[in-house]
């Protein structure tokens, strides 16, 4: 494996100033940007102004649009908030646990003569605080959860390229249908009421 020295970001500020300037080149060295991320060693003081909960569902908080080359965001899951099984358009996606624990389900793309037939997990992995998981539709899907009754979680999830939809599938079936994603806030401020929230359905 690569061993390019990895300098351990002392914030999440300086976290960022490194992804732009990993990112600003074409290639991205995925060990070098989970190792990155693992090392950040995570401080509610950085990140709490992103933390907004919703009571019905987790939230998504835009943190740095990364110059155009990647989203960063810190996501909220209450307790048991789980999200649909998902893909992530073609992007990579880098997931750190900021705070309490979380569940990931992967899931192989169901075959199209599988449809009707319901998907189960290849495999569940749980990831503790600073963990930095990566996932990208070559790996699979998932499904990402809260699996706390009592306590709250935060991630900090990086997708390169930026994207704003990505299909979700019904577990039943495994029929899957595009949706849209949204931000419950970005850069910290609230997004405008009466967008039209279709985030994610349980
Ligand atoms: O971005 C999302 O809503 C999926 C969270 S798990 S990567
Ligand atoms: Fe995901």
């Amino acid at each position: 494996s690569d061993h390019t020295k990895v300098v351990r970001p002392k914030s999440l500020e300086e976290l960022i100033q490194e992804l732009h300037k990993i990112f600003d080149s074409d290639k991205v060295n995925v060990d070098y940007v989970k190792r990155l991320m693992t090392l950040y060693i995570s401080n509610r003081k950085d990140w709490k102004k992103y933390a907004k909960f919703d009571p019905h569902r987790y939230t998504r908080n835009l943190v740095d649009a990364g110059n155009g080359k990647f989203n960063l965001m810190v996501l909220c899951w209450g307790e048991a908030n789980g999200s649909s099984i998902h893909s992530h358009a073609n992007a990579h996606c880098f997931m750190k646990v900021l705070d309490g624990s979380i569940r990931e389900e992967l899931y192989d793309w169901p075959s199209e003569d599988s449809t009707g037939t319901s998907m189960s997990p290849r495999q569940k992995n749980t990831y503790e605080k600073n963990r930095c998981a990566y996932i990208s539709d070559e790996i699979g899907l998932h499904r990402v959860e809260n699996p706390s009754h009592s306590d709250k979680a935060v991630t900090l999830h990086l997708y390169s390229p930026p994207f704003d939809e990505c299909e979700s599938f019904d577990q039943r079936t495994g029929h899957k249908n595009t949706v849209k994603v949204t931000f419950w806030s970005k850069f910290g401020k609230r997004t405008p009421y009466g967008v039209c929230a279709t985030t994610k359905e349980e």
